[in-house]
């Protein structure tokens, strides 16, 4: 379970403050599916960095599956997020050099997963999301569709309980997008918990609750 109290997030740069949450609470279940939702530069992407561990509030508490992160060492939060977050980004982030399979395997070395079990592990979660002839391609010769496919199996790769998508479809066509929300609420079917930036009003409808930020 996700549990925010009075979470606060203030950005300091060079003589300004830009105050972006404020004593947020919010509580996820395990099992949920939610939607962050509202207008560019609401703090919706602050937020999912937030509850993926990538940053830490100025204020406030954020206790993950009764871990409260906050009293956390940089270590000890890499370990939580590497084995109960899986994360999915409008733009990829796949590594360039390294094919389909292996951008799927390099979360579980970083996890210590053994070589023959990463491997079998990544076949089976690229054919679940349709890439087993795309396997050996590097990213730059996949369309959005399939890069975003292979960004879900690499999410996928440590079992992670949660899953947190930023704009996942932002830069997808029409097809691809139904594609990807329909991938998105089969993992929540099978007991992933999910919640999903979006500034899309059709696509918060996939989840069970919308937050309107
Ligand atoms: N690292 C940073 N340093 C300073 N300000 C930041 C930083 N990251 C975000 N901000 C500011 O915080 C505010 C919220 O940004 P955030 O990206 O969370 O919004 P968002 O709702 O996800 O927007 P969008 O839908 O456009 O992606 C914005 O005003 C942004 O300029």
């Amino acid at each position: 379970m996700i549990q925010m109290k009075q979470v606060s997030k203030t950005y300091y740069g060079d003589q300004v403050e830009t105050k972006v949450l404020e004593s947020v609470d919010l509580t996820v279940e395990k099992g949920e599916f939610v939607s962050l939702y509202g207008k560019s530069g609401c703090g919706k992407t602050t937020l999912l960095n937030l509850l993926g561990l990538i940053d830490t509030p100025t204020a406030g508490e954020y206790w993950l599956d009764e871990v409260n992160t906050g009293t956390c060492k940089p270590k000890e939060l890499a370990g939580l997020r590497n084995r109960k977050i899986g994360f999915i980004f409008q733009s990829f982030y796949l590594i360039s050099r390294l094919s389909v399979l292996d951008n799927v395997i390099l979360p579980m070395k970083y996890a210590g997963v053994p070589r023959k079990e990463r491997e079998e592990r990544a076949r089976i979660l690229l054919a679940e999301v349709g890439l087993t002839e795309r396997m050996n391609y590097l990213p730059s010769r996949l369309s959005g569709g399939e890069k975003q496919r292979t960004a879900i199996a690499r999410a996928l790769a440590n079992h992670p309980a949660y899953i947190l998508a930023d704009e996942p479809t932002g830069s997808l066509d029409g097809e691809n997008r139904d594609r990807i929300m329909e991938i998105l609420t089969g993992l929540n079917q099978k007991g992933h918990t999910i919640v999903m930036v979006t500034h899309d009003k059709e696509l918060a409808g996939y989840s069970s609750r919308i937050i309107q930020m």
